[in-house]
């Protein structure tokens, strides 16, 4: 082949190869399985998130979702089942997908005898084209402990400097595994902010997160899983139904008489969620004022004092703990 056929070649590849990556999804997960020895931790596991998605992984303890993300990282490989990344093999395409893609790791892994700003140095090394890196300290609220050791840095300084490293490489993938877990408050409004500007500029993120609201807020997307199986897929308002109100939560003594509740002619399901928290759904849609009627005098009936009542639509949460039946811990 003569070098002008050749280029031509390569040109034709790279640009096919563009147009190809451009409408794939970032990540497509097919019929992944794992175990550990009989332990089946993964079962069947399908999705795929989009290019410029904010995709949220949600689950209770042990159900399986750093396994999957390990997985997509490239760190553990599948029983059974494809797995893509970017259009690349996340285990034999290791070398060309490694620089395109951001992690931060629950485990903050970090040098301890390094500064903050040695560690971003370090890191900005393997990539072609680093962010600057006292900018990535200021966006990240670290500018005044750029100079201190990572071991005497506090857990929520690592949580930041563990995101600045997801970030350094300018990726077009970032995997968060529980990002904001141990940040206060401020830390964790600095992050969800960094993940809209992400967003904003197409960049993917597949989220791990034990707070209902964090995924509420910043995904487009959210899968449920329990026992490696796949339970709920959708976009937050279709997975709480925001478009209907039709619940009604309400906090009272505890112990109240649940059926008899749900026997009046307007509610179709009535729950006691926690010892005196209680959720209604209304039967049919439209029948939110009768409910309130049909409640508000069974409870004056029955003598019973209302200490708070809400009416709207389910929260992740409830549709969280209906499913899966576990609380959610941070
Ligand atoms: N290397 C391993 N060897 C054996 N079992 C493991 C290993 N890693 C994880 N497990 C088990 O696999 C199951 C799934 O764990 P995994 O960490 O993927 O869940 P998770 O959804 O991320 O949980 P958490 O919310 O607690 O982080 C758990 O029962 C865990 O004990």
């Amino acid at each position: 082949m003569s070098a002008h056929t050749q280029t031509t070649a390569n040109m034709a590849h790279q640009a096919g190869s563009h147009i190809l990556a451009a409408g794939d999804d970032a990540i497509v997960v097919e019929n992944f399985s794992k175990s550990y020895g009989s332990h089946r931790v993964v079962d069947h596991l399908s999705f795929s998130v989009r290019r410029g998605e904010v995709f949220a992984l949600l689950g209770p303890n042990g159900a399986g979702k750093t396994t999957t993300v390990e997985t997509l990282e490239g760190y553990r490989s599948p029983d059974e089942g494809t797995i893509r990344i970017l259009g690349l093999d996340p285990i034999h395409e290791a070398v060309t997908l490694k620089p395109q893609i951001g992690v931060m790791l629950q485990q903050d892994g970090l040098y301890p005898a390094l500064t903050a700003r040695e560690i971003l140095r370090l890191f900005a090394g393997y990539y072609e084209n680093p962010r600057n890196i006292d900018e990535l300290l200021e966006r990240v609220g670290l500018t005044s402990a750029a100079k201190t050791r990572a071991r005497r840095l506090s857990g929520g300084q690592k949580r930041r400097l563990a995101l600045a490293v997801a970030l350094i490489g300018n990726p077009t993938l970032v995997f968060l595994d529980e990002p904001t877990a141990g940040m206060d408050p401020q830390a964790r409004l600095t992050t969800w902010e960094i993940v809209r500007e992400l967003k904003q500029q197409n960049v993917s993120i597949l989220l791990t997160t034990h707070l209902m609201d964090e995924a509420e807020r910043l995904a487009d997307r959210v899968a449920i899983i329990d026992h490696g199986k796949l339970i709920a897929l959708d976009t937050p308002a279709n997975l709480t139904g925001v478009q209907n109100a039709n619940v009604v939560r309400f906090v009272a003594p505890a112990g109240l008489d649940c059926p008899q509740l749900a026997a009046l002619p307007s509610i179709g399901k009535a729950e006691e969620v926690r010892p005196g928290s209680y959720l209604i759904e209304t039967k049919e849609e439209g029948s939110l004022p009768n409910v309130l009627v049909e409640l508000t005098t069974w409870l004056r009936d029955h003598n019973i004092t209302l200490s708070e009542l809400h009416v709207g639509h389910g929260s992740l949460e409830d549709l969280f703990l209906r499913l899966t039946g576990s609380e959610v811990r941070e």
